[in-house]
């Protein structure tokens, strides 16, 4: 139907702007009663405004049309309910709900016109979000029907009354009959007073009061009682549920319905209320005539009924809602005490409520975060990939799990193991989502740390060797790609062992993470460097396919190591060995590229440490042959294939031996002898020059014990000490055990050590050296002139003894520079409170030399070459003197 037409009916019912009528005004109190509602208006759509014909809550007569809910709800003919007007699309920002009287809830029943135009509706409204069960529904749409059937009435009436006006000669009954009617349809109905009577006898309340059918079909229990306490009306339901017959009713008062005395009392002053300020409510338990106490809810109004102010109240059965209260109660309580962080947002994101562990968690209070939209958590880190999966939640209505990056109110990120679930209301439409946050920041930097473990040495924070297979990995599938190369390097401290046993793990810790630090100085950032285990390194350097460029590296790695470490007290000097390989050339895979490159560091290490070789094939024939010297030395201390051999030393002055130098020899049982000077560094690097060297100490002390049980005169038997074996707790074990096994005096045991070993850790070998000395055992600087000896650290030393190296020995006669290195040596030991022997003395002219400049003794060929202790035994017992 068009507007026009409808504004044409409306009009023609003449009732806009008439005067408030009681027959309307108890459909909207009935309204408000049954729906439990502050706010109900029989609302009129006129051209531009509403009109309200009766209204409860409202002060306004009417409002612009422009702003009316009743506007919209004129358009259908079923029931038309908005639960929350907040949000509701087009009534968020309306007026009546930013502004008085706040509208949340909305509900209008049509009053539909007999030729189906809309007159308006029958609405009833809140200001709490809420909605209407079944039978509440039912009532609205039924009392809509009754307004329109009294308008259609009151229409009839005033017809009837404009006939009659047009007959100047109507009879008394007309007259009774006309003036009864203008009663009913324009002014307060004079309701025919009802005694005390059953609810179906008050016949003469029907047809201008509420009907019996109405009353009977509202939900819960309904009465009407006067000021004495009487009841009047009641429904039913009144009835069934107290279990007293309509003559008990009758005969009772409100507060015979109350069991609880507190109960009575406060029924009695809410009565008291009602007909003071119009209407007052109480939750009390109904008492049954069987002697139940049932929850029920009341609502009273005061209306003017039978001539005297009356309470016109319903009761509802509340026993449900406690329940449901009750499921809220505990409810809120868990959403309160929760300890993971919980919001709800409205189907927007909006914020409506988070509980007391989001706060604990973002450090934002409810205040504060109340309508934003819950992005704000991520502050400008919104388009980090979880959210996507967050939005489409949003989007598809439905559940959704992210992992986001989320920042606390004090800017510091946490990491948010964030769920949302889509919240329906009664009618199946997502008003609502609620968000999980689990705070896992610890458990994300726990798994971090683990990843890092797994990837990362924990000591020099350099990749492990599981990442740099990786890595080589990818630098091979890249030089495919791109037909480029790339080199694998393996580095290993020399003699690190020796700063770990005599400084302690602290210090070559501390060392390692040193050299690491450095060693990345050297690199370029695209470079790999990983600690391989122990005091090993690899690197990987891309692109470096250049022997040439590599070799600059190599060397600037070699002097980077070499420069003095300063750690704690300690100044400590090192050198590293670097073995190269090129991919493809030297390795296709992984494993081949690395086993080459290791290779090449043995074969430096080999070469004297302390520099960088390149594999070559030829260096895996060195590997496999040492490898065999390797297992065959395992075997020889147990197959007894080691014998000591002794060469003489003699004083200068006399002539006489008055020492020897214990040299080992190694004749494997199925091959030839082979020379200390290949399976010494073979031992040491194995670690089996320490039981070697056990058995040497052993067997030099119990061999010298027994030159001087079989009468000769005591000499002293030098052994060679190897820097594997400096650890001084071991070394100070193994020779206590050597001079107590032997039960040879202290003095007689003389210990070698070469001159770098010395020189290598000055500060530690003295300390050590000290406690030697405190042994009483004597003490030598082997092989010395070779090394470069700090003259002030050698003065510190207790040594007592330097020993010439042969190499200087050698060409005395032909070289003027060793000549003067000789005598040097000579003098130099001389200051130094030293005696000095001159080792590899193999001619007369030697022999001269060093007498002349004042050598104190001599070991060498040209008075014997090492002997088995036999021979040696022979030589002593013969007494020669060197002439
Ligand atoms: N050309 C020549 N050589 C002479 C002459 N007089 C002695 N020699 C050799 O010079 C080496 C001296 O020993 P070293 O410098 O301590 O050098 C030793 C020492 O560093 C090491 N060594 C030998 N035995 C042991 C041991 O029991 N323990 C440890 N740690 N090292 C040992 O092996 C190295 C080599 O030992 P050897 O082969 O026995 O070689 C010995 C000896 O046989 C000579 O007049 N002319």
């Amino acid at each position: 139907m068009d507007e026009q037409k409808r504004l044409e009916v409306l009009y023609r019912y003449h009732l806009l702007d008439t005067l408030p009528e009681s027959q309307f005004d108890e459909i909207t109190q009935l309204a408000a009663l049954v729906c439990g509602t502050p706010i109900a208006t029989i609302t009129l759509i006129d051209k531009d405004r509403q009109w309200f014909l009766s209204k409860v809550g409202v002060t306004a007569t009417e409002t612009e049309r422009s702003i009316s809910f009743c506007a919209h709800a004129i358009r259908q003919d079923a029931l038309f309910v908005i639960p929350d007007t907040l949000h509701a699309h087009g009534f968020s920002n309306n007026p009546l709900v930013t502004g008085h009287p706040f509208l949340r809830f909305y509900a209008g029943a049509p009053l539909i016109a007999d030729d189906g135009c809309m007159l308006g509706t029958l609405a009833v409204m809140d200001t709490m979000p809420r909605s209407l069960t079944g039978q509440q529904q039912n009532a609205l749409m039924m009392l809509s029907r009754e307004i329109v059937a009294r308008i259609r009435s009151r229409r009839q009436l005033l017809g009837l009354c404009r006939q009659i006006d047009s007959y100047d000669d109507a009879s008394g009954e007309l007259e009774y009959a006309y003036r009864h009617m203008r009663r009913s349809a324009n002014e307060v109905p004079a309701a025919p007073r009802i005694d005390a009577m059953p609810a179906y006898a008050a016949e003469t309340a029907k047809g201008t009061d509420l009907s019996d059918v109405f009353i009977n079909s509202i939900p819960g229990i309904f009465y009407v009682f006067d000021q004495h306490g009487k009841f009047l009306r009641w429904n039913k339901n009144f009835e069934v549920v107290s279990g007293y017959s309509s003559t008990e009713i009758a005969a009772a008062c409100p507060l015979d319905f109350f069991g609880n005395p507190a109960e009575k009392e406060l029924f009695a002053e809410k009565i008291k209320q009602a007909l003071k300020e119009g209407s007052a409510s109480l939750e009390a338990a109904l008492l049954t005539k069987g002697g139940q106490s049932l929850p029920y809810y009341f609502t009273g109004k005061r209306i003017d009924f039978a001539g005297e102010h009356c309470i016109c109240g319903m009761g509802v059965d509340i026993s449900e809602r406690r329940t449901s209260e009750e499921t809220l109660r505990l409810r809120n309580r868990a959403l309160e005490a929760s300890i993971n962080a919980i919001m709800i947002t409205d189907a927007q994101g909006m914020i409506e409520y988070v509980n007391p562990a989001f706060e604990r968690i973002t450090g934002y209070p409810l205040s504060a975060v109340l309508r934003r939209h819950f992005r704000f958590l991520h502050r400008n880190d919104n388009e980090q990939r979880g959210m996507a999966a967050v939005r489409s939640a949003y989007r598809l209505l439905e559940e959704g799990h992210a992992l986001l990056r989320s920042y606390r109110r004090n800017g510091e990120l946490f990491w948010n193991d964030f769920y949302i679930a889509p919240v329906a209301n009664a009618e199946g439409k997502v008003t609502h989502f609620i968000g999980v946050l689990n705070d896992i920041t610890e458990i994300k930097r726990y798994e971090e740390r683990l990843e890092h473990q797994a990837s990362y040495d924990g000591l020099t924070q350099l990749v492990n060797r599981n990442v740099l297979k990786d890595r080589i990995r990818q630098a091979i599938a890249s030089a495919q790609r791109h037909k480029t190369g790339f080199t694998v390097g393996f580095m290993d401290l020399d003699n690190f062992k020796f700063i770990n046993d005599s400084l302690g793990h602290g210090v070559g810790d501390e060392l390692l993470k040193c050299v690491a630090r450095r060693l990345a100085t050297c690199m370029r950032a695209h470079d790999t460097i990983a600690r391989y285990g122990g005091d090993e390194f690899a690197f990987v350097l891309n692109d470096a396919v250049n022997e040439e460029n590599v070799g600059i590296l190599m060397d600037r790695i070699l002097k980077t190591i070499e420069r003095p470490f300063e750690i704690g007290d300690h100044r400590l000097f090192i050198s590293c060995s670097v073995g190269v390989g090129f991919y493809p050339k030297d390795g296709e895979d992984v494993d081949t590229l690395l086993k080459n490159a290791d290779t090449a560091m043995y074969r430096a290490k080999e070469s004297g440490r302390n520099n960088y070789q390149f594999y070559v094939p030829s260096m895996n024939d060195r590997v496999r042959e040492r490898l065999s010297l390797e297992a065959k030395l395992r075997q020889a201390l147990t197959n007894e294939e080691f014998a000591l051999h002794y060469q003489p030393k003699i004083d200068l002055a006399s002539g006489m031996v008055v020492g020897v130098e214990a040299l080992l020899r190694w004749q494997p049982a199925d091959g030839d002898a082979i020379s200390p000077a290949s399976f010494i560094p073979l031992a040491e690097e194995t670690g089996l020059i320490v039981p070697i060297g056990e058995w040497v100490l052993d067997t030099a002390c119990a061999h010298n014990k027994l030159l001087q049980q079989s009468g000769l005169p005591p000499i002293g038997v030098a052994v060679n000490i190897s820097a594997r074996q400096f650890d001084p707790h071991a070394l100070r074990k193994s020779i206590s055990q050597a001079l107590d096994a032997s039960g040879l005096d202290a003095k007689y045991l003389e210990l070698e050590l070469t001159e770098s070993l010395v020189m290598e850790n000055p500060d530690e070998v003295t300390r050590i050296l000290h406690e030697l000395r405190e042994m009483g055992l004597r003490l030598a600087i082997d092989d010395f002139g070779t090394g470069y000896s700090n003259l002030s650290q050698l003065q510190r030393f207790p040594v007592d003894r330097l020993k010439i190296d042969q190499s200087f020995v050698r060409d005395i006669g032909a070289d003027p520079n060793d000549a003067i290195i000789a005598r040097a040596v000579i003098s130099l030991g001389h200051s130094l409170g030293m005696s000095v022997i001159a080792e590899g003395v193999s001619n007369e002219e030697q022999l001269a030399f060093l007498r002349a400049n004042g050598c104190d003794e001599m070991q060498g060929f040209l008075y014997s070459r090492p002997l088995p202790f036999e021979d040696l035994m022979g030589l002593l017992t013969e007494n020669r003197i060197l002439a």
